[in-house]
């Protein structure tokens, strides 16, 4: 039995686990470096607006965004003007080079996953494919099973507009999936872009500066299955309960909505507020789903924390809140520094992080968490959160 938060009785609950066997990312090849996004975004877009101007280039400083990855560029731009221009029906365009890129994304990052795994795509059992960034018929994860040449038989599943949170919920998707098919190997790829919601700044739209401050493109892949063949598969995260949750009367606080001109964002203000005035409880109710029945006090800061980076604002207040050590949030922080808020992606580059510090800490002999929490929020509000261990502590 292992145990956390300080208390030798809080102990886990042992059932049936999945492990988090492999995990892979790829990226658009637009990189772009924050110092240059404000003049590059404001002279594609024929944008002069001084004040617009400044609020962005503040924006950019306070997001501590540095470099991110996008779809859109130059290119995209010169073919298809009418995307930097205001009140221009231009979804469908939008939407064809969108499909085109999250599945190509996707397949780079599930090719480089299941390298890492070290078994044949063959072996892949059931695929969950998250995406906001797309809408067709059949679903993206057709398109991207039969990119990576999945037996027909796969067992498919997309998750679409479950935004930020999606990440999060295709593990737990992928991993009720695994405990119920013994022997089944899950593929879970995620390919977001910003460009079906790329816009010119307008100052009607203040929200759409935070967006072009923040977000950011790319994919990520998990292989997840339970009972790892010890010397072919290593083992890196089980993942021991899963719970989501949603706020009742929150459900404008994010909202999208997909219109002529492409995905329109609302970004509500108190969005860091509602997160901070909830996260509490959910992490409580999370780490008792561990426990055996018993209510303890939870210390926070004796587990690892992989939670998704909205925004700075949100992991500040969490970190307030929870009274987290400031180095509790690292490996999210770092990957909002390096990638921007990438949606569903983030998740997976936050876990990537966490590996490295631990493999770092075990190299210099420090100790490390062995629990943590797996965190996301996302439209509804809705959290999302997974209770795990990191086997390689
Ligand atoms: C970095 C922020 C945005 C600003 O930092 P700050 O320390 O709060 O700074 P300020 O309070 O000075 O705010 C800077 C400016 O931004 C403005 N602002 C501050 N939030 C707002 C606001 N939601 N509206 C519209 N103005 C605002 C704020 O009013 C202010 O305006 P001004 O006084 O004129 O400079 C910070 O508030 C923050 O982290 N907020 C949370 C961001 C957030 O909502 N994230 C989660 C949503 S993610 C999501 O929905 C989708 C992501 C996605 C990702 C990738 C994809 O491919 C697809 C989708």
């Amino acid at each position: 039995m292992g145990s956390f938060g300080g208390a030798e009785s809080f102990s886990i609950k042992r059932g049936k686990a999945t492990n988090i066997l492999a995990l892979g990312k790829a990226f658009p090849k637009q990189l772009v470096m924050q110092d240059l996004l404000v003049d590059g975004y404001f002279r594609n877009t024929n944008c002069t607006d001084p004040d617009l101007k400044k609020k962005l280039t503040r924006l950019c400083k306070t997001t501590t965004v540095k470099t991110r990855y996008l779809v859109m560029c130059d290119e995209i731009l010169e073919n298809h003007p009418e995307l930097a221009r205001d009140g221009q029906p231009t979804l469908r365009q939008r939407l064809e080079i969108s499909h085109e890129a999250v599945t190509e994304m996707a397949i780079e990052a599930s090719r480089s996953c299941v390298k890492a795994w070290g078994r044949p795509f063959a072996a892949i059992t059931h695929l969950v494919y998250v995406s906001s960034s797309e809408a067709r018929f059949p679903s993206g994860d057709l398109h991207l099973a039969r990119a990576l040449r999945l037996n027909p038989d796969v067992s498919r599943v997309m998750l679409a507009f479950a935004g930020c949170s999606g990440g999060v919920a295709g593990l737990r998707v992928a991993k009720d999936i695994a405990e119920n098919n013994p022997g089944s190997r899950v593929l879970l790829a995620t390919s977001e872009t910003t460009i079906v919601g790329f816009r010119p700044p307008n100052p009607h739209r203040p929200y759409d500066l935070v967006g072009a401050a923040l977000f950011g493109d790319g994919a990520g892949a998990v292989v997840l299955g339970t009972d790892p063949i010890l010397g072919t598969e290593t083992p890196m995260f089980e993942l021991s309960s899963a719970i989501q949750q949603y706020l009742p009367d929150t459900d404008k606080t994010i909202q999208g909505e997909l219109t002529e001109e492409g995905i329109s964002f609302l970004l509500g203000r108190e969005l860091p507020l509602v997160i901070e005035n909830h996260v509490e409880a959910f992490c409580k109710k999370l780490a008792m789903e561990g426990a055996r029945g018993e209510s303890h006090d939870v210390n926070y800061n004796d587990m690892f924390w992989a939670m998704h980076p909205g925004g700075p604002a949100i992991l500040n207040k969490v970190e307030s809140r929870l009274r987290l050590c400031p180095d509790k949030l690292n490996a999210s922080r770092q990957a909002l520094r390096d990638y921007g808020n990438a949606s569903s992606n983030t998740i997976i580059y936050v876990l990537e992080n966490i590996i490295e510090e631990s493999r770092k800490k075990k190299e210099s002999g420090e100790s490390d968490c062995e629990w943590g929490l797996i965190l996301a929020f996302g439209p509804g509000i809705t959290f999302e959160g997974i209770l795990a261990r990191n086997l390689m502590v």
